[in-house]
C-alpha cells in the first residue's frame, strides 16, 4: 500500500490558482458580476457609520425624534439591501460554478482514461479518487467564497480607509499601524500552513486507497481474518491525517490570533486618544462614533483574511495536485498516424497475420540492471492461425500479450498485423482489429448486455448502410442483440438466461455477484463479440471447470477458426486449441512447433506441460539450449 506522496516541490500560491482561469473562463461573467454585487453590498455596510455620525450630531444632538426614526430607518433599509446583495450573489455563481466542477472532474476523468497503463500502474488509485472529488470540491468552493471575498474584503478596507483618513487623518494612522508587521506575520504562517495543507491532502488521498483497497478486497481480508490488522494499518493512517489537520488548525489559530490582536490593539488606541480629543473639542462625539462604528465594521473583513488566506492555500495545493494529473503525457498516437495510409499487405500474403520483430520491452520502474523483460522477441503467427504462448511464470506472457493493443509500447522492436506497423496505427483503429481477454477477467458494474458489448464498436453491426437513421437504428439494435447471442454461445454463457432480468441483470461491482468462472466466460464473450480479425486471450479458460472448458474449447474452436490468435496457455488442453505453439523462454521465443513435436523435443516446454521431465526440469528463464544459440530444436519452425 503506497504512502509515497507526489512532491509538490516549491511553487507560488498565486501561480497555481492562475492555472484554473482557463477553467473558469465560461463563468468568468457570472464571477465578475457577482464580486461587483458583493462589493456594492459590503461598502453599504460602511455607509451605515456615516448615517450614526449624522444622528448623533444632528437630530440626537438637537433632540429631534423624528430626525432619529428617520436615520433608523435609513440604517434599516441599509441593512436590509446588504443582506438582499449578498444572497443575490450566492444565486448569480451557484449553478455556473457547479458546471465548472463537473466540467474539471470529466476532464479529469477522460484524461484517466487517456493515460497509459504505465501511469496507472505508478499512481494509487486513492490518490486518482481524491483528485477528482475533495481537490475539485476545493477549488469550487474557492471560486465561491475565497476568491471573492478576498477581493471584496480588500476593496472593503480600501473605501474604509479613505472614509477614515476623510474623518480625520490622526486616528487613521494609528489604525493602519499594524499592517506592516500584520502582513510579516501572516507570509510567515502561510508559508507552514502550505506545507501542512499538501501534506494533510496526500494523506486524504492515501487514506482513500486504504479504504478502496480494503472494499474490494473484503473478501480476502474476512478470509485471512486480517480485519484488524486492516482497522489498524486504517487507524494509523487516520492518526497521521489528523495530527496534519491539528498542525494547521494551530497555525490557523496563530494566523487567526495575530489577524485579530492587532487591530484591536488599534482599534483601543483609537478610542483613548479620540476620547481625548473629543474632551479637547478637536474632534466632534458624531465622528468619533462615526471613526469606531467604521472601525468595527472593518472587522471582519480584517479578520476573515486569515482564513480565506488558508483556504487559497489549500486550493493552491488541490490545483497542483489536479493539474500533476493532467500535465501526465497521454498515449499518443505515432505522428503520422492519422494520416497514414497504412502499408498494409492484403491478407495472405507474405507479411500478413500477426508479426513480431525483435519486440523487446522494460518496464520503464524496473532495474535499470536488469535484463528487459523481452530482449527481443521474433515470431509469426500466419493469417487465420492460432498459436499458443508457453512459458514458465513470469517469463513475460502477460507482457507480449500486451504490447498487441499497445497497453505498453515496445521498447524495440517493431509488431506488425497484416504487415502494418501497429505504432502507426491510429490506437482507436488498432483496437477494433484486436481484441483481448485477460487472464483477470475484469467486468463492470453494468448489466451483463452492456459488458459484453463493450466488445463492439459503437453503432458497428451489419446492415447499416444507405438506410434512413430510424431503420439503421433498428437494424443497428437488432445486429447488436444477435451480436450478443453469438458470444454469450460460444462462451458457453448460456447461465446469464437464469439470472433475474437475463442479459439485463447488473452484475454488481467488478461483477462481484457472478462467480469466478461465471466471469471468465462473460470476458471471453466480450472477447469475441465484434469478430476481431485478432484476437488475444491471457489464459481465458483458468478459472472453468473441466466439462464447462470442454463446452468453452469446442465453441472457441469456431471463433479461431476465423481469426488470428495468439492464445496464452498453462495447460496442455488450452495449447490443443491452437495449430502451433511458441516457447518464450529467457525473453525470447525459444522454440516454436506443433504440441507433439515440442513435447518431443524440448525439455522445457515437456516439463511445463508435464511437470514432469526425464532428464532434468529447467528453472523460470533458464536457457535449455534450445533455440537460445538461433538453433531450433527438430520440427520447430519460424
Ligand atoms: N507493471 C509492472 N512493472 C514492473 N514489472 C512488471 C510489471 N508487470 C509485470 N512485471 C514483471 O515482468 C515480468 C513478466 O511478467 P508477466 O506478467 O508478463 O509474466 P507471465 O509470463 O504472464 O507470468 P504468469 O504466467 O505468472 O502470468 C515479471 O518478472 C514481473 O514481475
Amino acid at each position: 500500500m503506497s504512502t509515497t506522496h507526489i512532491s509538490a516541490g516549491k511553487r507560488s500560491a498565486v501561480r497555481s490558482l492562475l492555472r484554473l482561469w482557463p477553467c473558469v473562463r465560461p463563468a468568468r461573467n457570472r464571477l465578475l458580476f457577482a464580486a461587483l454585487v458583493a462589493i456594492v453590498a459590503s461598502c453599504l455596510s460602511l455607509v451605515i457609520p456615516l448615517v450614526l455620525k449624522w444622528m448623533v450630531d444632528g437630530p440626537v444632538a438637537d433632540r429631534d425624534p423624528s430626525g432619529v426614526w428617520l436615520g433608523a430607518l435609513a440604517v434599516l433599509l441599509l441593512g436590509f439591501a446588504e443582506a438582499l446583495l449578498f444572497g443575490f450573489r450566492r444565486w448569480l455563481v451557484a449553478r455556473p460554478l457547479a458546471e465548472v466542477e463537473a466540467r474539471m472532474r470529466a476532464d479529469l476523468y477522460a484524461r484517466l482514461q487517456r493515460l497509459p497503463i504505465a501511469f496507472h500502474d505508478r499512481w494509487p488509485s486513492g490518490q486518482l479518487l481524491s483528485r477528482g472529488t475533495t481537490d475539485l470540491m476545493i477549488v469550487r468552493m474557492f471560486f465561491q467564497f475565497p476568491l471573492t471575498f478576498l477581493l471584496v474584503n480588500a476593496v472593503t478596507i480600501a473605501v474604509g480607509f479613505v472614509i477614515l483618513f476623510w474623518q480625520g487623518w490622526l486616528l487613521a494612522t494609528v489604525l493602519l499601524a499594524p499592517v506592516v508587521p500584520l502582513l510579516a506575520l501572516i507570509s510567515f504562517y502561510e508559508a507552514r500552513f502550505a506545507t501542512a495543507s499538501r501534506r494533510s491532502q496526500d494523506q486524504v488521498g492515501d487514506l482513500t486507497t486504504v479504504v478502496e483497497e480494503s472494499v474490494l478486497g473484503i473478501r480476502i481480508i474476512k478470509g485471512f481474518g486480517r480485519h484488524r490488522g486492516q482497522v489498524r494499518a486504517f487507524q494509523e493512517l487516520a492518526g497521521e491525517l489528523r495530527g496534519t489537520e491539528l498542525l494547521k488548525a494551530r497555525l490557523l489559530g496563530i494566523i487567526w490570533a495575530v489577524i485579530t490582536v492587532l487591530p484591536e490593539l488599534a482599534v483601543g488606541s483609537v478610542l483613548v486618544l479620540g476620547t481625548v480629543r473629543v474632551a479637547d473639542g478637536d474632534l466632534s462625539a458624531g465622528t468619533l462614533v462615526a471613526f469606531l462604528s467604521i472601525a468595527l465594521a472593518l472587522r471582519w473583513p480584517v479578520e476573515s483574511i486569515g482564513f480565506l488566506l488558508a483556504m487559497s492555500q489549500e486550493t493552491a495545493t488541490a490545483t497542483d495536485r489536479y493539474f500533476e494529473v493532467m500535465d501526465e503525457p497521454e498515449e499518443k498516437d505515432s505522428a503520422s498516424a492519422g494520416d497514414r495510409p497504412g502499408t498494409a499487405v492484403p491478407e495472405g500474403a507474405d507479411g500478413g497475420g500477426l508479426r513480431f520483430e525483435g519486440v523487446a520491452f522494460r518496464y520503464p520502474d524496473a532495474d535499470p540492471q536488469a535484463a528487459p523483460v523481452l530482449g527481443g522477441v521474433d515470431l509469426e503467427i500466419r493469417p487465420g492461425e492460432t498459436m499458443a504462448l508457453v512459458g514458465g511464470t513470469g517469463s513475460g506472457k502477460t507482457t507480449l500479450t500486451a504490447l498487441v493493443p499497445r497497453l505498453h509500447e515496445a521498447t524495440a522492436g517493431r509488431i506488425t498485423l497484416d504487415g502494418e506497423d501497429i505504432a502507426a496505427m491510429p490506437r482507436e483503429r488498432l483496437r477494433s482489429l484486436v481484441s483481448v481477454a485477460f487472464e483477470e477477467p475484469t467486468l463492470f458494474s453494468a448489466t451483463v448486455a452492456e459488458n459484453v458489448l463493450m466488445g463492439i464498436a459503437d453503432g458497428a453491426a451489419p446492415g447499416d448502410g444507405g438506410h434512413p437513421p430510424e431503420r439503421r437504428r433498428g437494424e443497428r439494435d437488432a445486429g447488436r442483440s444477435a451480436a450478443l447471442d453469438r458470444a454469450l454461445d460460444v462462451a458457453q454463457a448460456g447461465f446469464v438466461h437464469e439470472l433475474p432480468q437475463g442479459v439485463d441483470t447488473e452484475v454488481g461491482e467488478q461483477g462481484l455477484s457472478l462467480s469466478g468462472g461465471q466471469r471468465q466466460r462473460l470476458a471471453l464473450a466480450r472477447a469475441v463479440v465484434g469478430r476481431p480479425r485478432f484476437l488475444v486471450l491471457d489464459d481465458p479458460l483458468s478459472a472453468l471447470d473441466v466439462h464447462t472448458e470442454a463446452l468453452v474449447e469446442a465453441a472457441l474452436r469456431r471463433v479461431l477458426a476465423d481469426t488470428t490468435a495468439l492464445v496464452v496457455a498453462h495447460r496442455p488442453s488450452t495449447v490443443l486449441l491452437a495449430d502451433r505453439v511458441a516457447l518464450l523462454s529467457g525473453g525470447r521465443i525459444s522454440a516454436v512447433g506443433t504440441h507433439q513435436e515440442l513435447l518431443r523435443t524440448n525439455a522445457e516446454y515437456a516439463w511445463l506441460m508435464s511437470g514432469t521431465d526425464p532428464v532434468r526440469a529447467p528453472r523460470d528463464g533458464e536457457d535449455t539450449g534450445h533455440g537460445s544459440d538461433g538453433e531450433l530444436p527438430e520440427g520447430t519452425a519460424r
